[in-house]
């Protein structure tokens, strides 16, 4: 089995990938005289070794898996194709999503933009369910209660516990030794507790860029971005419910530059629309029950 920490390393000897690139944004202008509309581009993660086995992730860090580092090489050359360029990108402090946004600056030729990581981005914290089988816990509890704790908007998954396999590698990993603060460190959340701690992030750093004409690149997760999603679209507690992101997709806003507003209402995949339902679709069956 090859990591993609290992692939990456491979990755950033590869000459093949750096002279195919034109575009460096790092050097290029961000707000030109003319420019009427703002993009920003949003990805979650390639898929995990964890997506693969249908388990319930949260802030365990789950490496890439192979399909999931061939899915962010595939986003990169798509925004590569499409002449996307960024200014600035942002990610979460989990691995797949680093990795994600490492192959992805490796293939746009983008390796010199700042990238600022923060565990406000981390996907939603998952609690007691983290590490569970998402089929099988279906099994156990009823495919309604599963959709609650993976849709809903405000119904949280039971509390991790110290007991929990997971816990002490979670809460005393050293990437958290001052962030978050213990008063506020998770143990479980709904998706209103993840877009409560994202969205501080989200409007006074990421947003600020955005308003200040720098094209921004956000890779993170299912649930942080189901968060982002909902504030972009002005979603409903219901409407939200409906809404799930495929691995390895990027896709994008564009800002009308005097109202700040998105120009359609709904987010863009950049994608074949045939490959984005099949991908949706497929996120939604993870929480069915075997039968
Ligand atoms: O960690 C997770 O999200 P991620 O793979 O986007 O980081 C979750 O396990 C996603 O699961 P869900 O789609 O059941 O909310």
């Amino acid at each position: 089995m090859w990591s993609s920490s290992k692939f990456l390393r491979a990755l950033s000897i590869n000459p093949k990938l750096v002279r195919t690139s034109k575009h460096n944004a790092a050097s290029g202008k961000s707000k030109s005289k003319h420019q009427k509309v703002l993009r920003v581009v949003m990805v979650r993660h390639g898929e995990s070794e964890w997506n693969s086995k249908n388990l319930f992730t949260g802030w365990y860090d789950a490496e890439l898996s192979p399909k999931g580092i061939l899915e962010a090489e595939e986003a990169g050359y798509t925004l590569k194709k499409m002449k996307i360029c960024f200014d600035t990108a942002y990610t979460s402090v989990l691995a797949r999503a680093i990795d994600t946004l490492k192959i992805i600056q490796a293939i746009i030729n983008h390796r010199g933009i700042p990238v600022y990581k923060s565990w406000r981005l981390n996907e939603r914290h998952y609690g007691a369910l983290t590490g569970l089988n998402k089929a099988e816990t279906a099994e156990q509890y009823g495919e309604d209660k599963v959709k609650l704790w993976r849709r809903s908007y405000d119904v949280p998954p039971p509390a991790m516990t110290p007991d929990h396999p997971y816990y002490k590698r979670i809460v005393y990993d050293t990437r958290y030794k001052k962030d978050p603060p213990k008063e506020i460190f998770p143990m479980y959340e709904s998706l209103k507790l993840t877009l409560e701690r994202t969205l501080p992030y989200w409007e006074q750093t990421i947003w600020r860029q955005i308003r200040k004409g720098n094209r921004v690149l956000i890779v993170a997760h299912g649930n942080s971005l189901r968060g982002i999603v909902k504030k972009m679209e002005n979603l409903t507690d219901e409407e939200i419910v409906g809404v799930n992101i495929p691995t390895g997709i990027p896709f994008q806003y564009l800002l009308d530059l005097h109202t700040m507003k998105p120009i359609y209402p709904t987010r863009r995949y950049l994608g074949d629309p045939d490959v984005v339902r099949k991908a949706t679709e497929a996120v939604v069956s993870q929480g069915k029950a075997k039968k």
